[in-house]
């Protein structure tokens, strides 16, 4: 996680004009501030518009009406309308409040028009000087403009100012030190204030990516973490050949069943199967093939069970199942169901695997019975004795009638 967060901070790298250093960081920021800019320049553009509109009946007070008006208002105008058009354009794409053309255009068309107000009321020092200095703060503060660019047009202004003022002015000395002081500190503070806003905004930005990139790393690990914790949970109950539950869980499982059983006194059924002649099997066809046996019989149990009935992996080549609200009727058919699909079994690549078989051996947890051994170990005499009448069947325990049952003879082998 470090890694990636210290190579996010070394690209947050800001130049001598408060940009990112880093290209594809800044045009990234100018996408996200795109919206934005595009807001704040309408408002400079419509404010400035309203000035330059308003600013003719001052114009109009002054000179009256002649040729003098008449030039200023046509300017005004002209000004207005570029800036109002340009407001318009920015409302369908905001894109364009970025791009340094028309937002260049505009300034140029708004300085100029500021300055040609000097010539045509060379006596009005005073406003010429206060309009220059609001122009000059509104440069720096609302034209989302780089700032090379609102460095060279605020020069423009100030050159502008003074030589038009010399030319058309009679300006004593003194009010003109005074004048270029005054513009002086506007362009200090202007650009002070604009670095720092331009180098805040691009901090809070940089800590946003980084936030960002440590969150995304944060929901990775968590994932990461969950997956593992999936799988090591999938390892500790799980018998990694068959797939089944492995002894642990299913004795969780079904110690889980047997209590509902006596809360709910309904029956509980528990069968043991062990695969016949398995020895052999392994012997004859290597253990591989044994594993694969294994498997094949655990999915072909699985197969007939229902969904409430569990079944987990003994150890070797038996298997337990618990079979919920069975009696020893229901479990008996479904284990002859089980014995049934098994002696079908084959397995695709091998022709002459021979005849599978499986012997199953059934009990019920009795009315008095808080613990599962007693069935268990019924069900597994069931089996045994499944075993020495031949294998390949089904055997029934029941205490209450001290016998173990035949569910079928099946033809031993
Ligand atoms: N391939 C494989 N064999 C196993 C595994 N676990 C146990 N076995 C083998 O299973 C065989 C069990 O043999 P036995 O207990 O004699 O039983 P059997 O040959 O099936 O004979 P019966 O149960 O009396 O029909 C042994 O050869 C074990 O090595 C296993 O995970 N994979």
């Amino acid at each position: 996680m470090a890694s990636g967060v210290s190579d996010a901070k070394a690209n947050t790298r800001l130049n001598w004009y408060s940009e990112f250093s880093e290209p594809t960081l800044e045009a990234l920021f100018q996408r996200t501030m795109q919206t934005h800019h595009a807001c704040q320049l309408r408002y400079a553009l419509w404010s400035a518009a309203g000035l330059f509109l308003a600013f003719s009946l001052a114009d109009y007070a002054l000179l009256g009406m002649g040729e003098a008006y008449g030039w200023l208002l046509v300017m005004r105008v002209a000004v207005a309308l570029s800036c109002v058009a340009l407001a318009m354009a920015t409302l369908k794409r905001p894109a364009l409040a970025q791009r340094p053309l028309p937002v260049n255009v505009i300034c140029l068309l708004c300085l100029t028009g500021l300055m040609t107000t000097i010539p045509l009321r060379p006596d009005q020092i005073g406003i010429h000087l206060a309009s220059m200095i609001f122009a000059s703060m509104v440069l720096y503060l609302f034209v989302p403009n780089r700032f090379p660019w609102i460095l060279a047009w605020n020069a423009y202004l100030a050159s502008g100012v003074v030589t038009a003022m010399l030319i058309w002015s009679s300006l004593a000395p003194e009010l003109m030190f005074t004048g270029l002081l005054l513009m002086g500190f506007v362009n200090m503070l202007g650009s002070l204030t604009l670095t720092r806003l331009d180098r805040l905004q691009r901090n809070q930005f940089a800590s946003l990516l980084e936030e960002r990139e440590i969150n995304r790393q944060l929901h990775r690990e968590i994932e990461e973490r969950r997956l593992l914790e999936e799988r090591l949970r999938h390892m500790a109950t799980t018998d990694e050949l068959t797939g089944i539950a492995n002894r642990r869980h299913f004795f969780e499982l079904a110690n889980r069943e047997l209590s509902r059983a006596l809360r709910e006194r309904t029956p509980l059924a528990m069968c043991m199967v062990d695969i016949d002649h398995f020895k052999r099997l392994n012997d004859r066809y290597g253990h591989a093939t044994g594993d694969r046996v294994l498997a094949a019989v655990a999915d072909c149990c699985q197969s007939v069970l229902r969904d409430t009935d569990i079944i987990g992996r003994y150890g070797g080549e038996e298997f337990v199942l618990a079979f919920p609200n069975a009696n020893l009727h229901t479990a008996a058919s479904i284990g002859e169901r089980l014995r049934e699909k098994v002696t079908q079994l084959t397995l695709p690549d091998i022709d002459d695997l021979g005849p599978l078989s499986v012997t199953v051996g059934i009990s019920r947890v009795e009315a008095h019975e808080v613990e599962l051994d007693g069935a268990l170990l019924r069900a597994d005499q069931a089996l045994y004795a499944g075993k020495t009448r031949g294998r390949n069947r089904v055997v029934v325990a029941d205490p209450q009638v001290s016998l173990l049952t035949d569910v079928k003879v099946s033809a031993g082998h």
